[in-house]
């Protein structure tokens, strides 16, 4: 037992903004069974943490998002937001949510819309000012309906701010983005959670997870299979390519330590391996190998290694 623990956090601690212990939640299949959509999910979040979610079709990541903004509740397990019920800190403001599929009015204005909703607000930002946090000041007389689709996810953006929420959560928000809205959208958020805002974003984009969030958590089958440092989940699955020139005879390559597989071409070998260090000074203190070059594997291929491994239990 932890005798330290208080409930009253100390100064200098971190607290967690979102805690969520096995939550389920399930959904009718279509053939009179069920989908456990989210399944004994257990995780928590720190204030001013930044995290993806990632995970293929199905996984579970919406279903998630929305049992922690109180659109939908769990058939058991609990959770916990910024001290209370997910209802309660939405309708306190204190949470912020860009979803996909928040509908906007084609008539109106970028400005019209940003105001009509901060009216609806007990408290809120200067209007003037979410709106130049997410880049739409240039845009404000334009109507809605003739605006992109990456302008609109900044004005749906310049929404979620607007209550200065302590948790802002974003589902796939840049879907639909080109390459450079998409960094200049992130550009944006970066300055927000350096604010200290705690972040949590589900994506399709691996690279948005390696280059925006310190943490990812993998998901599955509305299970968690993998959480912890982006770099770590990577490193995970079977975690390193090591490339090497080199003629070798396939005794030789057998006797080789720490070999998941490998690839021939030309005069050069490239091995998949869960340990490299082992293996490249195996391979330049024991063998005529040369021109080493040693590259993590991207998440991408951790992703697919991690489901794969799932799916064969
Ligand atoms: N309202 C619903 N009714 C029935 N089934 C649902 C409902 N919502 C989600 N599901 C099912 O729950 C599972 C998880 O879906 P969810 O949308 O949470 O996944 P996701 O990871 O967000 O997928 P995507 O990346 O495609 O958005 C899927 O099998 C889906 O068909």
């Amino acid at each position: 037992m932890n005798t330290q623990r208080t409930d009253t956090p100390q100064p200098g601690t971190t607290t967690a903004a979102v805690t969520i212990t096995d939550a389920v939640r399930s959904f009718p299949d279509g053939d009179g069974g069920k989908v456990r959509a989210v399944d004994g999910v257990s995780l928590s979040f720190d204030s001013g943490e930044v995290t993806a979610i990632l995970g293929p079709n199905g996984a579970g990541k919406t279903t998630l998002i929305d049992l922690i903004l109180g659109l939908n509740t769990p058939e058991s397990g609990s959770l916990t937001v910024l001290g209370s019920s997910p209802k309660k800190a939405a309708q306190n403001g204190k949470v912020g949510a860009l979803l996909q599929t928040g509908g906007l009015l084609p008539d109106l204005t970028v400005k019209e819309t940003v105001q009509i909703i901060a009216a609806l607000h007990k408290r809120h930002l200067p209007v003037d000012q979410v709106m130049e946090t997410a880049g739409i000041t240039g845009i404000a007389s334009r109507a809605v309906g003739k605006c992109s689709g990456g302008q609109q996810q900044r004005l749906r953006f310049a929404l979620a701010l607007l209550p200065k929420p302590e948790l802002i959560i974003l589902d796939e928000p840049t879907a639909g983005m080109d390459v450079s809205a998409r960094h200049e959208f992130w550009d944006r958020m970066r300055e927000t959670a350096a604010g200290g805002t705690t972040i949590l974003f589900a994506t399709h984009y691996l690279e948005e997870a390696e280059q925006f969030a310190r943490r990812t958590v993998l998901m599955n089958a509305g299970q968690i299979i993998a959480d912890g440092p982006t770099d770590e989940v990577r490193q995970q699955a079977g975690a390193a390519h090591v490339k090497v020139t080199w003629t070798a005879s396939s005794e030789e390559i057998q006797r080789i330590p720490h070999v998941i597989d490998y690839e021939i071409r030309g005069g050069t070998i490239t091995f998949r391996t869960d340990d490299a260090d082992t293996l490249a000074r195996y391979l330049l203190t024991q063998t005529e190998a040369h021109g080493i070059s040693v590259r993590p594997a991207s998440l991408e291929e951790a992703f697919m290694q991690l489901t794969k491994e799932e799916a064969a239990r």
